[in-house]
């Protein structure tokens, strides 16, 4: 049964060979659905009649939002230390440790319905395609059943296997890397997509992050990094060396990083609302565009530096504090999360592609970042379907 989504204002295909300019923007268009994937674009008086029609009366449609930086597999949250944060006192990777102890305590029950609140509330704002970390657990156990946990959610779920050095571990961070390699990963890998490290000071050095990462490849998981968050240190230098689809933050970069970057296949995924919710400075989107490195855009939701799941408001601090333009920011948040997740049927809605679409309510675009804080999501479909 084919779908007609008709009256669409302005339509964001991100394909420029099916409309104007590189969001393949569409005026007065119409998308058909078939099976779940898009089987026709297009102005709308060229369109077929179709059993069902969806009227989005002169409304925006743009591609779901792919949101590629998650971490819903917690308990707890840590308020106190946003409001101390808020008073003055830096973020330091240290206090993941609280949710630690936290998510350890929870049921599997617990932790599975905080994540598809969170999951649920990405999905009425537009996101279609959500990424999922462990890295609350730092056990064999808990990062086992956290990345199990997230795969019953998605396809793309990430193990976390080193976020933090845990609290028995203190001081022996070598030791903890080895239980990683040898025991976590090969417990863990089945559930997962995806191997991740925060290499950063107060989490993993360099070597320590290669370890992590190359035990993840061996067992087939694609890499990525979180990288150059507080400090111009090595993980963007060492996705790039890895192959890593996607390193994420990338806060402080030197030149090299940059040309390393640009170079390659890895991905820079922004986080701006870490920033702005840490309070610390925003990276430089400008020089990264500039030099020709793809962008991506995520929430990171998670509960120590960016507690939201809006995705709009990502566009909107995008383009007012990491100055891209509209259109930049939303190819980014679309097109830019399916690069960094290294999937090519979603972020765009070209022909075959998933039928993962968010109506707005709006006439363009434009009114995510013109509009903040203002819930403009009206409709989402996720393979052509609601809800
Ligand atoms: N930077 C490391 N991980 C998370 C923060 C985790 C936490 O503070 O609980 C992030 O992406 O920002
Ligand atoms: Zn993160």
């Amino acid at each position: 049964m084919a779908l007609l989504v008709d009256r669409i204002g302005e339509l964001v295909t991100n394909d420029p060979t099916t409309g104007e300019g590189p969001l393949g923007l569409i005026r007065d268009a119409a998308v058909v659905v078939t099976d779940g994937r898009v089987a026709w674009v297009g102005p709308r008086t060229r369109a077929q009649p179709c059993d069902d029609v969806l009227d989005v009366g002169g409304a925006a449609v743009i591609p779901g939002f792919v949101e590629s930086h998650s971490h819903l597999v917690f308990a707890g949250d840590r308020a106190e230390e946003f409001a101390a944060r808020m008073a003055g006192e830096p973020y330091a990777a240290g206090g993941i440790r609280a949710t630690l102890a936290a998510t350890r305590h929870a049921t599997d029950r617990d932790l599975t319905a905080n994540l598809i609140r969170l999951a649920d509330e990405y999905r009425r704002q537009g996101t279609t395609t959500l990424e999922v970390k462990s890295g609350y657990g730092q056990t064999v156990r808990d990062e086992e059943r956290s990345v199990r946990i997230a795969s019953a959610h998605t396809d793309e779920a990430t193990l976390l296997a080193a976020h933090v050095v845990p609290p028995e571990f203190e001081g022996r961070a070598d030791d903890y890397v080895r239980l990683v390699v040898e025991e976590l990963i090969p417990a863990a890998a089945p559930s997962a997509r995806w191997i991740d490290v925060f290499c950063e000071r107060g989490a993993f050095d360099v070597d320590q992050s290669r370890a992590v990462l190359l035990a993840g490849k061996q067992a087939g998981l694609g890499v990525r990094v979180h990288a150059n968050q507080l400090t111009a240190g090595g993980g963007v230098r060492l996705g790039v060396e890895l192959g890593a689809a996607s390193v994420d933050h990338c806060v402080h970069l030197t030149d090299a990083d940059v040309a390393a970057l640009a170079g390659s296949d890895t991905v820079a995924t922004l986080l701006p609302s870490a920033d702005f919710s840490t309070r610390g400075p925003y990276p430089d989107a400008r020089r990264l565009l500039d030099a020709g490195v793809t962008v991506a855009l995520g929430a990171d939701c998670n509960p120590g530096t960016s507690y939201t799941t809006s995705l709009p408001l990502v566009v909107a601090l995008a383009v007012r504090e990491l100055r891209m333009t509209p259109a930049e920011a939303l190819w980014s948040v679309t097109a830019g999360g399916a690069r960094a997740l290294r999937l090519d049927d979603v972020g765009h809605l070209g022909i075959g592609a998933r039928a993962d679409l968010a109506v707005l309510d709006a006439p363009s675009y434009l009114h995510l970042a013109y509009r903040p804080g203002v819930p403009l999501v009206r409709d989402v479909l996720k393979d052509g379907r609601r809800g």
